[in-house]
């Protein structure tokens, strides 16, 4: 197998807040190859974006970040200056964030800052072929008028066109690397599958590798070739996409799983995994999965269970994966099917 585009090996990420050390992120390892989109899914706090903002270097100062290993195309991040590192963000490295408003700038045509992205990170200096490719990127992202809508400012875009803008902007200098962080959350439903699908064919046409991070196990159907589930800020299992909901191994991804609607079925209750996720500042001993698992038993109340290998390129941190093995999601949690 070739080398990795990214490896991230033992990240801990904390913050020191007025409620103690928060440990937001905790022993993650991440290797992301060529080409191939990764999915990290977890519930909100799960410690998603807080990872994802580790590789660039993105977090606030109060974050301590610990990382073995932080490598992009075999560099190290780590050894970046600032200045460097800017020029990987938004060159190699696109990124696309949940709200574009927050990351577009107000007073600045959307051309224009298409076409700053790409005098930045390319060796032309020329603002009509600039501006030129912006025209270009428009299109490519499908917005209409492209040649009209260039001189408009973000805020006559719509919320899908907005976001649309974004994706020109972080595929505008051919990256060989987009982390895209809930890309589609902030979009209504008919928008969210349009930009779903425009974010597939840049990756295609690009061949970018992704990180892709979102809530939605429906999304990481469609999209995902290798899955990262997070809980409590580490990794819970980690598969291919098929292998991950054809055969689930950690009891956490089960009740995703479980709470995913289905077609044929009606079920008497949607949200299977009882329970909230633990407080980062006061973690549980163990397995910090133990409050809410059905399968809990004494070891995972007082020992961590390591990611362990259960198949091929298929990890899970449960101590009894083996037991889970042909095990129905929805069974394990209890729950009746209601025939439609
Ligand atoms: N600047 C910060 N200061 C203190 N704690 C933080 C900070 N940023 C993140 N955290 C904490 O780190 C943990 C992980 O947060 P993170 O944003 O990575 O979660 P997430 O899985 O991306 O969630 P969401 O889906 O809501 O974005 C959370 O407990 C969060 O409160």
């Amino acid at each position: 197998m070739s080398d990795p585009l990214l490896r991230i090996e033992n990240l801990s990420v904390t913050f020191d807040t007025d409620g103690g050390t928060v440990h937001a992120v905790s022993d993650v390892d991440l290797s992301v190859w060529p080409g191939e989109i990764v999915a990290i899914v977890g519930e909100s706090g799960s410690g998603k974006t807080v990872t994802a903002m580790s590789i660039l270097r993105l977090l606030p100062k109060t974050a301590r970040v610990d990382c073995g290993t932080l490598e992009f195309r075999g560099e190290n991040l780590q050894a970046m200056s600032v200045r460097q590192l800017r020029s990987v963000r938004g060159g190699p490295v696109g990124m696309i964030f949940q709200d574009p408003m927050t990351t577009l700038n107000p007073v600045m045509t959307v051309g224009e800052q298409i076409a700053e992205a790409v005098i930045l990170h390319q060796s032309t200096k020329d603002k009509r072929a600039a501006r030129a490719r912006a025209v270009d990127l428009l299109r490519l992202v499908g917005v209409p008028d492209a040649e009209q809508r260039v001189r408009q400012y973000p805020h006559e875009f719509s919320g899908g066109m907005r976001q649309r803008a974004m994706i020109a902007i972080a595929i505008a200098n051919d990256p060989d690397l987009l982390i895209a962080d809930e890309p589609t959350t902030a979009l209504d439903v008919t928008i969210q599958a349009q930009v779903l699908a425009l974010l597939k064919k840049a990756q295609a046409e690009t061949g970018a590798a992704t990180i892709l991070i979102t809530h939605d196990l429906g999304v990481v159907a469609e999209m995902a070739d290798r899955v990262v589930v997070m809980y409590a800020g580490r990794i819970a299992e980690t598969a291919g996409v098929r292998e991950l909901f054809a055969r689930p191994r950690h009891p956490y991804t089960m009740g995703l799983l479980a709470s995913l609607p289905r077609m044929d079925v009606d079920v008497d209750e949607l949200d299977p995994i009882p329970g909230n996720p633990p407080n980062l500042a006061d973690p549980p001993a163990g397995c910090p999965f133990h409050p809410r698992c059905p399968l809990a038993r004494d070891r995972c109340r007082t020992e961590r269970p390591p990611l362990e290998p259960v198949a091929k390129d298929h990890y899970s941190a449960c101590f009894f994966h083996e037991e889970l093995a042909g095990v129905d999601a929805r069974t394990l949690y209890g729950q009746r099917e209601v025939t439609a």
